[in-house]
């Protein structure tokens, strides 16, 4: 089966195989082909060029994407996206002034998203999930990182971590599993924490590793959650299986986290709305990419990852939607994209960088995901005619996808 798409208005985020990431300065840069067009055959992209070079190309089906924008598909290194229920109780009270903390701390929160995931079979489970996973590869998610973390059991997490391997399986969409056991403490262990965290060591690790369940480790390292040194056993303990890190940290408090994560080889860290000069200095040099996730500071009203320091510092950035039912649910990529724009003040080339081929490399594909490069895979968005790429972030809460490829095939 082989698709060329014709008349690419423009095609974005051309790139040569070995460019893995992009950071500081070249994030400005978004490398685009106008006139184009691509030729996928069975899940790969195999040729792209300007429209003079197009002649004498046949394919099963023809696209015609005059006056329209084709770009890769985005990537989304950080979802909560299998979960039970939803939170819109901790919305209302967050309306009548409690605060993520209180809310916490008055039994709603992640505490509560696990007793629902606890109470929910695997096979309601996956479906709930999948409702989600179709929505956002509709609006044109072709690649997600999905976390544990609301199980908080053994069993409740390899719950969560099965369905995870079931979606995997079952679509198209290239999925990464993170175990994220320490994401909140369980009731049980309200007066012991290193009871929870031996648990996890102990057990949780190891059950996950032998069913082959994650591809990486996360803590939530956080005030009143997990601390420096709680996240640092997690780290050590993941790496005996291979587990590199991706860690939440100065969400709400900067006090060291980073520095730990990039002493730990992280392959990121995760939310950063607090950030200061040891942070950045720490990242500095680093292979860590860090992630900002501008829905989540829409949604919980809280300050913005300052992605404009981060670049101008020299440093990557990516963009994910941190879908989940208590900080941010929503995994709108386009709207993620548009945010950064508004509220962090990226421009539309560094938003789209930080989104498609940073955004893989924050889940160790940026080999094959991420960009328009000959042999990666034809993950791609096709939009609907818009005046320019700017357009896009411009007109914010619009859909303005017409077509999503996923391994080479149109989306239904
Ligand atoms: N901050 C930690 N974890 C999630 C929120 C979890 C929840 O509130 O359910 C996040 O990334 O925002
Ligand atoms: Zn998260």
């Amino acid at each position: 089966m082989s698709i060329l798409i014709i008349n690419i208005q423009e095609l974005l985020q051309v790139r040569e195989p070995n460019v893995l990431k992009v950071s500081g300065e070249e994030m400005k840069t978004l490398p685009t082909l106008q006139n184009a067009y691509l030729l996928i055959e069975k899940d790969t992209i195999i040729d792209f060029g300007t429209m003079d070079n197009c002649k004498g190309i046949t394919a099963d089906t023809t696209i015609d994407a005059s006056g329209k924008i084709v770009m890769p598909t985005w990537c989304d290194s950080h979802t909560h996206i299998v979960y039970a229920g939803n939170r819109e109780q901790d919305f209302v009270d967050r309306i009548n002034g409690l605060s993520y903390a209180d809310i916490a701390n008055r039994g709603g929160g992640i505490v509560n998203s696990a007793e629902k995931l606890q109470n929910t079979t695997e096979d309601a489970l996956y479906e709930q999930s999948v409702g989600r996973v179709k929505s956002v590869m509709k609006l044109g998610t072709g690649a997600l990182e999905i976390k544990s973390g609301y199980g908080l059991t053994t069993a409740a997490e390899i719950k969560m971590l099965r369905v995870v391997q079931r979606i995997k399986n079952d679509f198209p969409i290239k999925i990464k599993a993170t175990f994220l056991g320490a994401h909140a403490l369980p009731k049980e262990y309200k007066e012991n924490k290193d009871g929870y965290i031996d648990l996890i060591i102990d057990e949780m690790l190891p059950k996950i590793a032998e069913e082959n369940l994650a591809d990486y480790v996360d803590v939530f390292c956080e005030k009143g959650y997990f601390s420096l040194e709680d996240t640092e056993r997690i780290m050590e303990a993941g790496k005996k299986y291979n587990l590199v890190s991706k860690i939440h940290v100065n969400q709400f408090n900067a006090f060291g986290g980073i520095a730990l994560s990039v002493k730990h080889n992280a392959l990121s860290v995760d939310h950063l709305e607090e950030l200061n000069d040891d942070d950045i200095a720490a990242l500095k040099g680093s292979n860590t990419m860090p992630v900002a996730l501008p829905s989540c500071s829409y949604f919980l009203s809280i300050p913005y990852t300052p992605g404009r320091k981060i670049i101008d510092a020299g440093l990557p950035l990516a963009l994910a939607s941190d879908y989940n039912p208590g900080s941010t649910p929503s995994g709108n990529m386009n709207f993620v994209v548009s945010t950064a724009c508004i509220k962090m003040r990226l421009t539309p080339e560094e938003a789209i960088n930080a989104a498609t081929i940073n955004g893989a490399y924050a889940m160790g594909i940026s080999n094959a995901y991420g960009s328009i490069t000959k042999g990666k895979k034809a993950n791609l968005i096709i939009t609907k005619q818009v005046p320019s790429y700017n357009y896009l972030p411009y007109s914010f809460g619009e859909n303005l996808i017409e077509n999503v490829i996923i391994n080479g095939k149109l989306l239904e």
